[in-house]
Order: C-alpha cells, then sequence, then structure tokens
C-alpha cells in the first residue's frame, strides 16, 4: 500500500497505541475518529506495520535513536537501513541495547533499495544530505534530521555552512517541522527539515511570546548548554573523555551555525528581522539541553502575561509543559522522552524575565521530533509511539 493511502485511510480510523492506552490530549485533535486497536511483535515488525521505512545514517547517534523509539510504535516498521563505514553490519553489532529487535543488515546508500519503503529518516551528516535526498524515488515522504534544508535562504545556508547548496529546488518544497509551531505545513509536507536541537529549544518558549507581542524582538540572549552526543558519534579529538569530563566550554562563540535558523523562526514570529545573541556550551553529559534566554518584556507586560500566554499556547500539546511557578526546569526532567519543560522567572532587573527550556537533544531536539513529524505527515495521533516517560534519575 502508498503512503498516500496510509495517510487517507489513517486519517479517518486514527489508532490506539499497541498496550490500548490513549493519551487523553490526542482526544481532543481527534473528535469523531473510530480508533482501532492494533497488534504488534517487535520481532516480526516488517511483516505486520503498514509503513515501511528506511533509516538512513541507522549507525549513527540519531538513526539509532530512531530505530530505539521506533519499537513502540504500532504503525511504522522498518525495512531498509544504511550505514557508511558500518555499511554490512547489524544494528545489533553496533548497538547491542538495540538487539532484540529484528532489523535487515545495514547497506550503504548506493546498494539500498527503496522499492520496499514509503518514508525515510534521513539521519545524515549535513552537506551529504542533499545529494542523498535529491536521488531518492518521488514517492517517498522524508524528514532530515539534518540542517540541509532548514534555511529557506539558500545564501544564508551558503554564508553559514560553507558551501554551496545542492539542492536548491527541494528547499523550495521543504517544510521546516517545528511540530506545535507548524502542525499544518507538516500534514502535508513530502519533505519536512527537522529542526536543530538548540533552535527547538529556544523557539518553543519564544515563538508565542514574540507573536503574542509579550517580549522585545532585540536584545535577546541565548545562552544554551548540550550533551556531547549532540555532536555525533564519530571520533572527534574535542570530543575525548579526557576533553570533556570535569569542565564546560563554550564554542561557536559570536558565530555558530544555528544563529540562522533560530533568528529565521523568531523573525517569522515577530514577522520582523530579529537577531540574537547566541552561545551554547558543551558539558559533561552524554544527552540533554538547556537554553537559558535572557529577554526585556514588552511596556506594562509582567511575568503572569508570559505564564499565561506559554499557558494558553501549549495546554493542549502533549509534549510542551509549562512548568509550575517556581519550578526550574532541569535536563534530568526530560531524559529519554520527547518533552520540552519550559519556566519563565522575573530578573532581578525590573522589565527583565529570565526563560529556562529544557530538552533531550536527541529525542525532541531530533529523532523524537522527526517521529512526530511522520506521524503527522501519515495522518496519526501525533504522539503513537512517542509517550516515554523521562529516566530519572
Ligand atoms: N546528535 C544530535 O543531537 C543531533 C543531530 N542532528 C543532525 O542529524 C544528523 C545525524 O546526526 P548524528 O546521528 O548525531 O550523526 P552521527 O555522526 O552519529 O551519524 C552519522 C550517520 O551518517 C552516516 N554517514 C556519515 N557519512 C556518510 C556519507 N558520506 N554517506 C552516507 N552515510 C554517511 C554514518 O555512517 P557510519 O556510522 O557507518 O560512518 C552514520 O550512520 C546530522 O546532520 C546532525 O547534524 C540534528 C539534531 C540533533
Ligand atoms: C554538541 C554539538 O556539537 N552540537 C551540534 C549541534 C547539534 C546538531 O547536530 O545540530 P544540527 O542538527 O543542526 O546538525 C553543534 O553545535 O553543531
Amino acid at each position: 500500500m502508498s503512503s498516500a493511502t496510509f495517510s487517507s485511510n489513517f486519517l479517518q480510523t486514527g489508532c490506539l497505541r499497541k498496550d490500548g492506552f490513549n493519551n487523553p490530549k490526542d482526544k481532543k485533535r481527534n473528535v469523531g475518529k473510530v480508533f482501532v486497536k492494533c497488534s504488534v511483535n517487535t520481532k516480526t515488525q516488517k511483516a505486520e506495520k503498514e509503513v515501511r521505512l528506511g533509516v538512513l545514517g541507522a549507525s549513527g547517534y540519531t538513526g539509532s535513536e530512531i530505530v530505539r523509539l521506533l519499537a513502540n510504535h504500532p504503525h511504522f516498521g522498518i525495512t531498509l537501513m544504511t550505514a557508511d563505514r558500518k555499511a554490512g553490519q547489524s544494528i545489533a553489532s553496533v548497538f547491542p541495547h538495540l538487539v532484540s529487535q529484528n532489523l535487515p543488515k545495514m547497506v550503504a546508500v548506493k546498494d539500498a533499495d527503496f522499492s520496499d519503503v514509503d518514508a525515510v529518516f534521513c539521519c545524515l551528516p549535513h552537506g551529504t544530505t542533499q545529494e542523498i535526498i535529491k536521488g531518492l524515488p518521488k514517492s517517498l515522504k522524508i524528514v532530515d534530521l539534518s540542517a540541509d534544508f532548514r534555511l529557506r535562504d539558500i545564501s544564508e545556508y551558503e554564508e553559514w555552512y560553507g558551501q554551496a547548496h545542492r539542492a536548491p529546488e527541494l528547499q523550495k518544497e521543504a517544510v521546516y517541522g517545528l511540530t506545535e509551531i507548524s502542525r499544518e505545513e507538516v500534514k502535508n509536507a513530502r519533505l519536512v527539515a527537522n529542526p536543530g536541537c538548540y533552535p527547538t529549544s529556544v523557539q518553543l518558549p519564544l515563538v508565542p511570546l514574540i507573536k503574542a507581542n509579550l517580549v522585545q524582538p532585540k536584545n535577546i540572549i541565548i545562552d544554551s548548554k548540550s550533551g556531547v552526543s549532540g555532536a555525533g558519534r564519530g571520533a572527534k579529538e574535542a570530543n575525548l573523555y579526557t576533553e570533556i569530563a570535569e569542565g564546560i566550554y563554550s564554542y561557536g562563540v559570536t558565530r555558530h551555525r544555528h544563529v540562522p535558523e533560530i533568528e529565521q523562526g523568531l523573525s517569522d514570529a515577530a514577522n520582523s528581522k530579529v537577531t540574537v545573541s547566541f552561545t551554547p556550551h558543551l558539558m559533561p553529559m552524554s544527552r540533554g539541553m538547556q537554553s537559558t534566554i535572557y529577554v526585556e518584556l514588552a511596556p506594562g507586560v509582567e511575568i503572569k502575561d508570559l505564564r499565561q500566554q506559554l499557558k494558553l499556547s501549549y495546554e493542549d500539546e502533549d509534549f510542551v509543559v509549562l512548568l509550575d511557578e517556581g519550578i526550574v526546569p532541569r535536563t534530568h526532567n526530560t531524559r529519554g522522552s520527547n518533552y520540552c519543560f519550559i519556566n519563565v522567572f522575573p530578573d532581578r532587573i525590573p522589565g527583565r524575565a529570565i526563560i529556562i527550556s529544557v530538552i533531550d537533544n536527541l529525542v525532541k531536539g531530533a529523532s523524537g521530533q522527526a517521529l512526530q513529524n511522520l506521524n503527522v505527515m501519515m495522518g496519526f495521533p501525533e504522539s503513537t509511539g512517542l509517550l516515554y516517560q523521562p529516566l530519572f534519575p
């Protein structure tokens, strides 16, 4: 069955999670749908699941995280996985934690057969991705986790990524998939550019506040921290244990490639050009991300107005949570899950606020949001297979 057929069928039927639990928040978005229960067996997922997926770059951190998350998905089964240096190996030999899944061997992209595939997650390095996606069958739905299709302005891509864009025609059709903000566009997209991890953690709190004119769209200062998995699995001297442990360091100071992505999203929200000061830091932790954001309030606005707006924007959302007043979000709160936790605090300096947002860079910052987007593209309830509780401690 083609992906288009799935989409229209499941728009009408929807589906329960395999354990029969339906997130109550889904109900609001699926009123009038008839739910059917689906059975799943991870050992035979290829045979029983309806949508056939390819994971390009399965031997990397985001690719393997997609594979982990998909084990609980009642409709998506993996029929193709690719790797580069690790082509020819099984996923279990690269990632023993995934041994219980019955999955195909990883092949090189050039040897991949897409005839048995309805949709792909593209978890490849930026630059490489454009060429590869250009060569994929047009019938495939694609969620691209790289940065290759996130910036609408090709010249901006070329400036910040230091290379020519090799698929400008595809850029025109790509939809930027910050799901909570652009769900309607994602629904009809063929190619979704999954947001970067830092831009996700920054835009989720700021976009609703800027849209509602509650914070000034200027003098925004963003201080972000990431776990080391954000840099991918490839060996790099800067990411050795000795370089990372027992210290933190700032990088991309004054010029990180996520700046134009953040500014694009905030400028859309403000309807005018927004610029930000952004500095990321590498933390001695494997996963997790925090953005601490300093903003100026619009005249007459109080902290309670910011909280009220965020409550309103996200109260029907599955994954974005405004914490109770005074509770400080911690990366521990979202580890292993697709949640983004946010809170807002009054600065000691009048007229300013401090916003803290946390996500797991590999889940809401990458593979979880990618799966959320594919659920939307295929017409399934958005949280299908994604309601993992955070791991704590
Ligand atoms: N890590 C994170 O938190 C986030 C990452 N991203 C983006 O997602 C993408 C994947 O990131 P991540 O999983 O961390 O990266 P990894 O380095 O962990 O994995 C990269 C994957 O791509 C494969 N690969 C590398 N070079 C090529 C090539 N020339 N042709 C085909 N396949 C190739 C690798 O294969 P092999 O292992 O065999 O070499 C591996 O499977 C990147 O664009 C990244 O920027 C986005 C948001 C967050
Ligand atoms: C810790 C670390 O190195 N993080 C990466 C960002 C994470 C990421 O992969 O972002 P993209 O999706 O835009 O590629 C970086 O700073 O480049």
